[in-house]
Parts: structure tokens; sequence; C-alpha cells
């Protein structure tokens, strides 16, 4: 586990304040300063309306007042551009630090963990509650500040410059503004939490569907999945305007409200002024807090949404990072190359929450620069033993031996630097095959990387293609055949020329010539190095030194494939049954 990690596990949002402490004080200093000159304004206002009242004004004290307004102007806005530089600059760098380690996070992260979430789901962890808690932590935080600061001073100029009985009449609406705000934020809140999850819905079956198209047309499924989604969508309609019905109370509720304290001011107000009790200046100084505070207490409702849903989004990022990656490091591990001798010493295996073994009592050695052919039916246990060889999953103690050392004593580095694997169901990623190939890693010349798709079979293809090397493939590698991504995903193992090579039924979408070819050609270069055939064609490992057929998660048979063929056991079964599928074929063909 990293240390950052552990740190972000303690919490989240009070390491991050801590370790910017500098530069949120001096935004909150900026902002505070920001505020309260602003509700200097109004003041001077209404200061100046009664200067020029009087027939006989003062024309410099006039001028000055105004020189007063600009300077205020310019130092708002110069105080706020510097408190937005450090606050929401801080929420964005908060975003993105956020982000950076969930993503590291998820790198360490068990594929147990990866079979029990929806791509969705943590999709929306990434995006939707980082930015939620960007927004609360940011623009919400400014806002409430902010407008705390602006509704307390202009309250208090209210009280103290112009009246202190007018003041309290006028605002007495706004509690009750405050009030019905919160009540219809709450309503809004769980109706907008019901449009959430049915966006999740509505996303969940989009990815679906695109990821499976092919499988929807050649079923011709389309008519029953637009029904489907006409459904959800029409859920999603409901669920909208259930909840416009309700944001659009709030608006005319609160102009209401204001209008209601407006109304109250100019009537009282008004008749103050006539009778002598307060300026016309004092007035429309008065009349210009009320306006200034309306802007706040109008956002009120926002900003408490934005940081309830930040302070979810928080809680659930943080039950993310609490959940421990269950492959780690020892303390004192051991970094450094496998040269390449496998030891499977009665290794018992199952998977998290399964009762029955995948591997039971299994005994193997498999020493350095052999060619091992793993064969069975499926679920039979092969993929199984290529996630242990990775250390994909955890293994007891004394159960797998790398140079007869046991597994666990191994870096996690030192273990996937040593083993390539060319997985079942490729993977490449949409960049430039030279760039798949290179695993990113810019450390291979240009003849290496020719050599390994010579090796692959696949040079011939990659040079016809217009773009050659530097084709981009499409989202999943779309635009090559099952058979030409196969070799492009080999080629990828080749060239890390480690000391054990796992082929996890990676020629299953080659043809049975080409087959020949690559295994050949491993055959030269592998020489000196460990390698691992499963699959479920006898074609592809019957040249191995030596066969294991598993059964159930047990080894059924052993031996080279003529001592299997001679015993005349389930191997020979499966070889006849192949030979005369393949005879069959051979006839249709010609
Ligand atoms: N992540 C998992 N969680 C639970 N059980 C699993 C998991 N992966 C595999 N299994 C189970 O373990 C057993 C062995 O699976 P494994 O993938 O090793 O078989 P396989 O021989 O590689 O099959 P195939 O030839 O179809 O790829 C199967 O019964 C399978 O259902």
């Amino acid at each position: 586990m990293t240390q950052q990690v552990k740190n972000l596990k303690n919490n989240i949002l009070l390491n991050f304040v801590s370790e910017n402490k500098i530069t949120y004080l001096t935004g909150l200093t900026f902002m505070f300063l920001a505020s309260s000159i602003q509700t200097l304004f109004p003041k001077i206002l209404g200061n100046t309306i009664d200067l020029l009242k009087d027939e006989a004004y003062d024309r410099n004290r006039i001028l000055w007042e105004i020189g007063l307004m600009l300077l205020i102007s310019l130092f708002t806005f110069l105080f706020t551009y510097i408190w937005r530089m450090f606050i929401i600059g801080n929420a964005r760098k908060f975003e993105c630090t956020l982000r950076e380690d969930l993503y590291k996070h998820f790198q360490t992260l068990s594929p147990e963990f990866y079979t029990k979430r929806k791509t969705g789901d943590l999709l929306a962890y990434a995006i939707n509650d980082v930015l939620a808690v960007r927004m609360s932590l940011g623009p919400a935080a400014a806002q409430s500040i902010n407008g705390i600061v602006i509704c307390a001073s202009s309250i208090y100029f209210m009280l103290t410059s112009v009246d202190f009985r007018l003041t309290l009449l006028t605002i007495t609406p706004i509690p009750i503004v405050i009030f019905l705000i919160i009540l219809i934020g709450k309503k809004i809140r769980l109706r907008f939490g019901t449009v959430q999850d049915l966006f999740g819905e509505i996303s969940d079956r989009i990815q679906e569907n695109i990821y499976g198209i092919r499988v929807v047309k050649a079923y011709v499924q389309e008519d029953q999945e637009i029904d489907k989604f006409q459904v959800l969508s029409s859920k999603m309609l409901d669920a909208n305007i259930k909840m416009v019905k309700t944001s659009s109370l709030l608006t005319p509720i609160i102009e209401g409200c204001f209008s209601l304290s407006f109304v109250l001011s100019l009537v009282f107000g008004g008749h103050m002024v006539l009778s002598g009790q307060i300026s016309v200046g004092n007035f429309v100084a008065f009349n210009t807090y009320l306006a200034m505070i309306m802007t706040p207490i109008v956002s009120i409702g926002r900003v408490i949404n934005f940081f309830q849903r930040g302070v979810a989004s928080l809680k659930r990022l943080e039950e993310i990072f609490r959940i421990p990656p269950s492959i780690f490091d020892s303390e004192a591990a051991i970094q450094g190359n496998i040269e390449g001798t496998i030891e499977f010493k009665n290794l018992t295996f199952s998977y998290p929450g399964m009762k029955k073994p995948a591997l039971e009592n299994l005994n193997l050695k498999i020493e350095k620069g052999k060619t091992i052919g793993v064969i069975g039916k499926t679920g039979s246990g092969k993929t199984t033993i290529t996630n242990l060889l990775l250390k994909l999953y955890n293994v007891g103690p004394g159960q797998l031996y790398l140079d007869n050392i046991d597994i666990n004593e191994y870096s996690l580095e030192s273990i996937r630097n040593s083993i390539s694997l060319v997985p079942q169901d490729t993977f490449l990623f949409s960049a430039s095959i030279k760039d798949n190939i290179m695993s990113f890693k810019n450390i291979y010349s240009d003849d290496e990387i020719e050599a390994a798709t010579k090796y692959s079979s696949i040079y011939e293809n990659i040079a016809n293609f217009p773009s050659g090397f530097d084709t981009i493939l499409g989202e999943r590698g779309v635009n090559l055949s099952g058979g030409q991504k196969q070799r492009v995903s080999i080629a990828r193992a080749v060239i890390k020329n480690s000391s054990i090579l796992i082929l996890d039924d990676a020629l299953s979408a080659v043809d049975s010539v080409t087959e020949t070819h690559i295994l050949n050609n491993f055959r030269t270069y592998r020489k000196e190095k460990t390698t691992l055939i499963i699959s479920h064609r006898i074609s592809a490992v019957s040249d191995c030194d030596e066969i294991v057929l598993l059964h159930n998660g047990k080894i059924y048979e052993r031996g080279t494939h003529q001592e299997l063929i001679e015993k005349g056991g389930l191997y020979d079964e499966i070889y006849a049954e192949q030979s005369e599928k393949h005879t069959e074929h051979c006839r249709e063909c010609q």
C-alpha cells in the first residue's frame, strides 16, 4: 500500500486543505476584503446622491466620491480575481489530485474488485463524484463565505447608517425565504436523486448496447432493445417533469418574498423620506443593500445542494479509498529477474467466495527452458494457472515457487516483469500498432519491433496497412480481424522477451498453418526460455516437452504427446475427436 493511499484513507479533504493552507488563507483574506469593500459602494452612492441634492454642492467633494466608487470597483475586481485564483484554483488542483489518486488506487485493486463493480459505476466515481467534491470545495464554499460577508455587512450598514426599524421590517421575509428554499431544496434533491439513478441506468444500457451491438444485430434484437430504451427514457422524462414541477416553485416564491421586501421598503422607507426621517441618498443606499442581499440568498438552495452532493461524493470516494489492495509487496520483497523454473506444490486454490476449488492438489515442476502444454475442457482450471503465476490472486505459502523461491517473497514488479502473457481475451489500446506492441515504452528499436512481428506472423499484414506500424487501432482494435489482434498481442509479448511466456489460448483465432508457423518460430526464439502453451487444440501443444491434461482442476494425465496417445486415455480421445474433425474439414475444403 502506498503512503499516499494510507494518507487518503484518513481524511482526503483535511489532508489537502492542510497541505495548501497558505494559499487557502491568502484566498480567504482577499475574499473577505473583496466582499467587505463591495458593501461600501451603496453607502458612498447614497452620500453622493445626498450631496447632489444640494444646489450649491461641492464639485470637488462629488469628484472625490465618484473617484472612491471607481476605486471600490477596481479593488473589488482585483481582490475577486486574486481570491478566485487561489480558492477556485485550489479546488481545480484538488479535483486533479483526487482523480489521479483514485486512478492510482484503481490500479492496485484486485481483479475480484472489477468483477463485482460495474464499469459505469466506476466511471461515476472518477467523473461525477470528483466533480461534485470540486464544486462544493470551490464555487459553493466561495459563494457561501462571500454571501455571508455581503449579507452581514449589508445588514450592518442598513441597521447603522439608515434605520433600525426599516431594516428589521424589510428583512422579515428573508428567514421565510430561507426556510422555503431549504424545504423545497430537500424535495428537489430527492427527485434529483431519482433522475441521477435513471441516468446511470440509461448510461449502462447505452454502453452495453454499443459494446454488444454485434450480438444485438445477429439476434435481430434491435426492436426489443429500442422498446426497453423507450421505457427507461419515459421513466426519465417523468422523473424530470416531477423535478421541474417542484423546482419551478422556487424562483417565483423567492421573487415574491423579495418583492414584498421591496414593497415594504418603498412604503415605509418612502414615508420616512417624505417625513424627513431619512435622506433620499440613504433610501437609495438601503435599496441597493437589499438588492445585494438578494443574490446570495437566492443561491442558498444551490449552495446547499452542492454541499450535500459534495459530502455524499466524498463519503463514496473515501469508501473506495478504504478498500485495501488485496495483493501487495511484503516488506522485504525480492527485486530482480526470475530465470524461469516454476513449481506448483500441492497447490489448491479457490476463487474468493467459491466453495469448489478451481485447482486442487496441483503438483507440477517446469524446468527453465522447457515448453509445457496445458490442455483441458472449458472450466478445467487452465486460466487459473495463469492468474496465479501473475499473482493476480494470492496463493498460500509453500504452494507456488519461482526459481525455487516462494512466489510470495517476490515483488509484484519482479513477477510481472519476468512473465509475458498473451491472454485469452485480446485487449488492444486505441493507439498505434507500434505503441500497442511496445506497451507505450519507447525502449525498442524499429528492428526489434519488426522482428517481434515476424515471429508472430503479423508483419506482412501490418506492412500492407497504408500507415504501417503507425496505423491507429479503433477502440479495442476493431479495425483488425480476431486473428490479427491475437498476433499483435503475441508480438507485444514476444518483444518483452521475458523468462516466462504464457500463451493462454492465444492461437484460437489463427488458422492451423499460421499456428504451426508461429510455434516453429517460438521453438528457435525461446530455446532457453520457459513457455507455457494453454490451448483447447492438441495441434498447439503436441510438440511440447510435456503436456498436462487438466480435468476439474486436477492433473488427469501428463506426458509427451506420444506417451499420451499410447496411453489411450482422455487425451487420446480428444486427439482422435479433433483429428477426425480436421480430416472432415479438409475433405469439405477440397
Ligand atoms: N473470477 C472468478 N471467480 C469465481 N470463479 C471463477 C473465476 N474465474 C474462474 N472461475 C471458475 O474457476 C474454474 C476454472 O476456471 P478457468 O478460467 O481457470 O478455466 P479454463 O480451463 O481456463 O476455462 P476456458 O477453457 O473456458 O478458458 C471454473 O469453474 C470457473 O467458473
